[in-house]
């Protein structure tokens, strides 16, 4: 059996999320993203589960910052779930004061907040079962959770399925140390983390080489590289699979105009979407013309 870390404490939507990537397996909370993959890193679990993107708030900033230090990680595979919040207390707790939760999900459920529990302070914790086990243990009256939370703390349900955007959604990755990719699929993703030189137009060149290979890109996030102020590293996700001639093509141009490149894995996307292939730049046509140019080189061809 495999050892899962994932973002806890127990009762998170990352451990939602660890019961559909990992099903099975031994699942270990552990309290905060980075620690979850410390985990992996260190010989203590075979993969992590962790948040990436919610379709509300954006990316999770502790996972990118994690995935780009320490020793390499790979993601193998995603899911996407439906982000709709259970709102637990003590039972028969009174007034409510205070109601805590992870910012990503305070921040989805304002609007509830303001209309249901107007006096009520929002405090923000590490993770949304954090706050669970803050309603258990006295320090807040209410916390904003992932339903799953319910089985693990013993608290009231004072409101469910509680979303300000009703289909608001939040893809996690399994990550683990690199190895053998997952195969591809025609519905996949790549992801690469760039530091590219600080200079005019880096920026562009990246984003030109994929998009003169026809490749098209899923996700575009900055984060500071913290040594040199207005720095930054890029994370870029895109459609296709390394195992596909032209993604290689194109990584392999990326390379050249960075001064570090991370790659974080290819793997099948959890919505399905097949990649898209504009015609002259499928598999066939960068294999077709390699062969040409090879000929050529040899002089084969002319
Ligand atoms: O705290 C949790 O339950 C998490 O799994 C984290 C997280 C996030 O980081 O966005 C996951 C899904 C929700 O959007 C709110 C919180």
């Amino acid at each position: 059996m495999s050892r899962i870390a994932y973002f806890g404490p127990r009762g998170t939507f990352t451990e939602q999320a660890a019961r559909v990537l990992a099903a099975g397996e031994e699942l270990i909370p552990v309290e905060t993203v980075r620690l979850a993959m410390t985990a992996v890193r260190n010989g203590e679990a075979d993969a992590a589960c962790v948040p990436i993107e919610n379709s509300v708030e954006g990316v999770v900033p502790a996972t990118l910052d994690a995935l780009s230090e320490a020793a390499p990680l790979v993601a193998v595979a995603e899911t996407i779930l439906p982000i709709h919040f259970s709102v637990l207390t003590r039972p028969g707790g009174g007034d409510i004061k205070t109601v805590a939760s992870h910012p990503h999900a305070l921040a989805q459920v304002r609007e509830w907040l303001e209309e249901n529990l107007p006096d009520a302070d929002p405090v923000a914790s590490s993770s949304t079962s954090a706050a669970a086990v803050g309603v258990r243990e006295g320090t807040f009256d209410a916390a904003v959770c992932a339903p799953v939370a319910n089985e693990h703390y013993g608290l009231e349900v004072l409101a469910e399925g509680v979303a300000d955007v009703p289909d608001a959604a939040t893809r996690f990755l399994l990550v683990r140390a690199p190895g053998e990719l997952p195969e591809p699929t025609g519905a996949d993703r790549t992801s690469v983390v760039a530091a590219a030189a600080n200079r005019t137009g880096t920026l562009a060149e990246l984003l030109t080489e994929l998009a003169s290979r026809g490749i098209n890109l899923t996700r575009l996030d900055a984060r500071p590289t913290r040594s040199n102020f207005g720095e930054y590293r890029f994370f870029i996700d895109f459609e296709g699979h390394v195992a596909e001639p032209r993604v290689l093509d194109a990584l392999t141009a990326l390379r050249r105009h960075c001064r570090n490149l991370r790659f974080l894995g290819s793997h099948p996307r959890a919505d399905g979407t097949r990649t898209t292939i504009e015609p002259g730049f499928g598999n066939d046509d960068f294999v077709e013309a390699a062969v040409w140019a090879d000929a050529v080189r040899k002089g084969d061809r002319a």
